[in-house]
């Protein structure tokens, strides 16, 4: 039976607060920091390596870490998780995103429902639909094949899988598994769709309406602006789309869509890439066998999560080192670099994974917590970040714990050599330097030119941004985030923070305003 406490009520925290300090510096410098490097590392799936040797730790914080690991009883929790409990119990709902890539511990039966078979199911259906769009079987009115898929959806139901596509579309290219261009509608900024729109040939493009609860505005008002334009063109809108949604939605059982595919209210919007919300766009894109992949690099990491030896969980040491930063050195932000432009878009999806699963005050009772929770997230591909943010990252006030993430190959074949060095040789030499720099620092006398050192980082290595390594890196950040909001005893899994704005907007478009919401409306022009 596992046990919900505060992190600030157990004795491993009090404990883990009174180890001594690491100087980041002397540890990373010479033949010590060589050793950390080839020490402080562990095996993830796919071949991925995460490395925490620039990380504020050393054997006395880990053994404290490892005592925390056992006292907050992580491993239980997440055993408890993907055993079907009521983990999310703000909503009263199981937690089950993990069930869509593997079956980590007995059937969960919900609903009457095996809940492992209706997600395969519903993969499986979503396979054969892309299987005949691809052979043209599944056409437009006129008998021709679709070469374009846009995704409507916001927040959860677009951010993931816009990730995923953007990092697998040149892989797919290289690897001929490329089979239609994706776009995406999400910003109900009517620029966005109508540059969407013009920038496709509507008559030849299947639209994928992605809504959970199929009420949120954004996405059923672009939905309208979308079949407006089909109206407009001659076509057909319910022959040009298909449906994500859940099955007590009001989009379910809609004559509207060609098809329609399902999760559940088990998996929540920002851990759905992995369910029919990512399913169908990428594997109309790419084909399923690509998704297949990429479910199958999940859940290999998944597997991990659930090691109990916490120096052999990525996840869970990830957690609870980011954990100690904010909570023991008090760091308020941590950026997430990822030095691959094929992941151009993942700090944007780990940003509403994290901070709208871990952005809360109160715990999962209900009563306030008396220490910080989920860090602010931010982050930018490498090596544009360095031209940017990196400044206040090197000799700001703040120190910033840093998330590198690396590859050792691109994944299109073109590259050049330009003084000596091919362009990936350069990218890799920024982040391995960059690790160094934070790390040791430089002293001089001119105080302007003086770096302090001293800021932690950590870097998950792989080959190659590919299905697998993409699927088991997205596993990677979804669990860690999990183990945190365990570890602050929060709900990591409701979002009610982002539901006062969407009421007070309704207010505003009904006119019923006063005082401050009022003057706001007319100097807006609404
Ligand atoms: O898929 P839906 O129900 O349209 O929700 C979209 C997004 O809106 C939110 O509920 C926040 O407003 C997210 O949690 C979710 O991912």
């Amino acid at each position: 039976m596992v046990t919900w406490d505060n992190l600030d009520t157990l004795a491993s925290f009090q404990n883990l607060s009174k180890t001594g300090r690491i100087d980041l510096k002397k540890v990373m410098s010479g033949e010590n920091g060589a050793e950390r490097v080839k020490n402080y590392s562990i095996p993830m799936a796919e071949g991925l390596v995460y490395n925490y040797a620039a990380k504020q730790v050393d054997d006395d914080v880990l053994e404290a870490l490892v005592k925390l690991a056992e006292e907050a009883q992580l491993s239980e929790k997440f055993e408890e998780l993907y055993n079907g409990a009521v983990i999310n119990t703000g909503e009263n709902r199981l937690v089950l995103h993990q069930l869509t890539r593997g079956q980590l511990g007995k059937a969960v039966v919900a609903d009457g429902v095996d809940k492992r078979k209706f997600y395969v199911e519903q993969q499986q259906r979503i396979a054969d639909f892309a299987n005949k769009v691809h052979a043209g079987e599944i056409t437009n009115a006129a008998g021709e094949k679709f070469t374009t898929v846009v995704q409507i959806g916001i927040g959860g139901s677009d951010l993931g899988p816009r990730a995923m596509y953007l990092a697998l579309e040149n892989w797919a290219k290289k690897n001929n598994t490329f089979k239609m261009e994706a776009k995406f509608i999400s910003n109900v900024d009517p620029d966005d769709a109508a540059a969407v729109l013009n920038s496709v040939d509507v008559a030849h493009s299947i639209f994928v309406l992605v809504s959970k609860s199929g009420t949120t505005l954004e996405t059923l008002t672009n939905e309208s602006f979308v079949k407006d334009a089909l109206k407009k063109a001659g076509l057909d809108a319910s022959k040009h789309m298909i449906a994500v949604t859940s099955e007590t939605s009001p989009l379910a059982k809609s004559d509207d869509y060609l098809a329609a595919f399902f999760m559940d209210d088990y998996i929540g919007g920002r851990y759905s890439s992995t369910s029919a919300v990512g399913g169908a766009v990428l594997s109309l894109a790419f084909g399923p066998d690509v998704f297949a992949q990429f479910l199958d690099g999940a859940a290999a990491e998944d597997k991990l999560s659930a090691e109990k030896d916490v120096l052999k969980n990525p996840e869970m040491l990830d957690a609870l080192i980011g954990v100690y930063e904010r909570n023991v050195l008090g760091y308020p932000s941590t950026a997430v670099l990822p030095y691959s432009q094929a992941l151009n878009r993942f700090p944007a999806h780990l940003q509403q994974v994290d901070m709208e699963s871990n952005g809360k005050s109160v715990n999962r009772f209900g009563e306030p917590v008396n220490y910080p929770t989920g860090p602010v997230i931010f982050g930018e591909p490498g090596t544009n970040g360095q031209h940017s943010f990196y400044q206040l990252l090197h000799q700001g006030t703040d120190i910033v714990p840093l998330q590198f993430v690396g590859f050792k190959n691109n994944q299109l074949d073109t590259d050049v050599v330009i003084q000596d060095s091919t362009s990936q040789q350069k990218l890799c030499a920024n982040v391995a330097a960059q690790i160094v720099a934070f790390a040791c620092g430089k002293e001089d006398e001119n105080r302007n030119k003086n770096f302090e050192g001293g800021r932690p980082s950590s870097i998950i290595i792989g080959e190659q941004v590919n299905p697998k390594t993409l699927g088991a890196l997205l596993a990677h950040f979804e669990n860690k985030i999990m183990f945190q909001g365990f570890l602050w005893n929060v709900n990591s899994f409701d979002q009610e923070g982002v539901q006062l704005g969407k009421v007070l907007a309704k207010r505003v478009l009904a006119h019923e305003t006063d005082g401050a919401l009022k003057v706001f409306s007319d100097l807006l022009n609404i």
